[in-house]
C-alpha cells in the first residue's frame, strides 16, 4: 500500500470515484485501503477505457509538470516492482533499450528515477544509432492488470456502478466527496478544454522471441517501439496531436510494422493478432490534481490529464489524491 501520510483515525467518509480506468481504479483502491467507503461510477467498464490500450511501460512520457511527474513516477515504480513477483498482476520487470540517432544528454531529466541507467557504447548499437539509454522498467500487461485492480477493489468490498455522469453534482448528492478520474472526458464533465487527445496506434503480434522493450525515439516516422506483453508483442506507435479517431488506420499499421522491422527483421512477418488506437489525455498545463468546491456545496478532488503516463503515475497520483480527500474529510467533507 502507498503511504498517504495521514495521521489520526481512519475515516468512514463515503467517496464516489468517477471513472474506472487505471487512474480511477488505483485511486479507489488507495482510498479504500485507507479506510474510506468507496464506490466507482463509470460510463464504461475497464475493458472499454483508454487505459486498456496503454503500452504500458513505466516511463514518464507526455505528462506535466516534469518535477511533479518525476515524484509521482518515483512513488509508483516500487509498487509495480513489488507486483512483478506475482504474475497474476500482469506486471513484469524488463530490460529496456532507448535508441537515438544523435548524441543525447548524459543525464536525462528522468535519470533520478532510474538508478540502473547506463549507456551502451556506440560500437555495440544497431546501425544508424549513435546513443542510447539502457535500464530496467516495469512493463504492465493492461488487460490482466485492470482485471487484477478490479478484483482487488471488489475484494475490499468496493462496488462498480456503470452509469454516465452528466454533472459532478450527481455523485456529490450521493457521497461526501467525489473524485474525478475521467481522463480526456473531463473536457465535458469539468468543462476543461485544456486536456487534449494525442492519438496512439499499435499493432499486437505473435512474439518471435523478444523479451525486452526497444524504442527508436528519433525515427523520422515517429517514436517506434516494441513492448512485450505476457503472451504477445506490441508494435507502435504514433503521437497525433488533437486527433480524435479511435479507429486503427490500416495504412498506419503497415508503417508501424515496417518501422519495427528495422529494429528486428523478424517482425516484418510476425502474425498480426490485433489493431488498436486510443487517445492519451494530455494536459499541457499539468495533471489536474487538486480540490474544488462544487457549486452545490460538495467537494471534488480532480485527478485527470495524465497524458502518455497514466499507468506510470497512477500510484503516486492516487496517494496525492487520497491526501486531498483525507484533508477534506478531516474538515467534515462539506
Ligand atoms: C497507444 C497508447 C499507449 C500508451 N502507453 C502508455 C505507457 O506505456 N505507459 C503509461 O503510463 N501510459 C501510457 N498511455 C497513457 C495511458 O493510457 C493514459 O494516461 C491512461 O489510460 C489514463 O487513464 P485514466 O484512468 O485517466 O483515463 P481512462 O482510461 O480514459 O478512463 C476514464 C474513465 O472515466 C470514465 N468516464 C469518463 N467520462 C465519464 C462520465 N461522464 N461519467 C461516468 N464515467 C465517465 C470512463 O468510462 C472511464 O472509465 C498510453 C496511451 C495510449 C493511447
Amino acid at each position: 500500500m502507498v503511504d498517504m501520510g495521514r495521521s489520526g483515525a481512519l475515516p468512514d467518509t463515503s467517496v464516489i470515484v468517477v471513472g474506472c480506468g487505471v487512474v480511477g481504479l488505483t485511486t479507489a483502491i488507495t482510498l479504500q485501503e485507507a479506510g474510506f467507503a468507496v464506490r466507482i461510477w463509470s460510463a464504461e467498464p475497464p475493458a472499454d477505457t483508454t487505459s486498456i490500450i496503454a503500452g504500458a511501460t513505466w516511463f514518464p512520457y507526455k505528462a506535466y509538470p516534469l518535477d511533479r511527474v518525476l515524484e509521482w513516477a518515483r512513488v509508483s515504480k516500487p509498487v509495480f516492482v513489488e507486483m512483478a513477483a506475482d504474475p497474476a498482476t500482469g506486471v513484469a520487470v524488463r530490460d529496456c533499450l532507448h535508441l537515438y540517432r544523435d548524441p543525447v544528454d548524459l543525464v536525462p531529466w528522468w535519470a533520478s528515477t532510474v538508478p540502473d541507467l547506463r549507456r551502451v557504447p556506440e560500437a555495440e548499437l544497431p546501425d544508424g544509432f549513435r546513443d542510447s539509454y539502457f535500464f530496467t522498467q516495469p512493463v504492465i500487461d493492461m488487460p490482466i492488470y485492470l482485471d487484477y485492480l478490479l478484483d482487488r477493489f471488489r475484494a475490499g468490498g468496493g462496488e462498480v456502478h456503470l452509469r454516465e455522469v452528466t454533472s459532478l453534482a450527481e455523485p456529490a448528492e450521493a457521497a461526501a466527496i467525489v473524485v474525478n478520474c475521467t481522463g480526456l472526458r473531463a473536457r465535458e464533465l469539468a468543462g476543461d478544454t485544456g486536456v487534449v487527445p494525442v492519438r496512439g496506434q499499435w499493432v499486437r503480434v505473435e512474439n518471435p522471441g523478444i523479451d525486452r522493450c526497444i524504442a527508436d525515439f528519433d525515427h523520422p516516422g515517429g517514436v517506434t517501439y516494441v513492448i512485450p506483453r505476457l503472451g504477445s508483442l506490441l508494435l507502435g506507435g504514433t503521437g497525433d496531436e488533437n486527433a480524435w479517431d479511435t479507429e486503427p488506420d490500416p495504412r498506419v499499421a503497415e508503417e508501424i510494422v515496417a518501422r519495427c522491422a528495422e529494429l528486428d527483421p523478424r517482425l516484418a512477418h510476425a502474425r498480426v493478432l490485433e489493431h488498436r488506437a486510443g487517445l492519451r489525455p494530455v494536459r499541457p498545463a499539468g495533471v489536474r490534481l487538486e480540490e474544488e468546491a462544487l457549486p452545490g456545496g460538495g467537494v471534488c478532488v480532480h485527478n485527470y490529464g495524465h497524458g502518455g503516463a497514466g499507468v506510470t503515475l497512477s500510484w503516486g497520483c492516487a496517494a496525492e489524491a487520497a491526501r486531498l480527500v483525507g484533508a477534506a474529510a478531516d474538515r467534515g467533507g462539506r
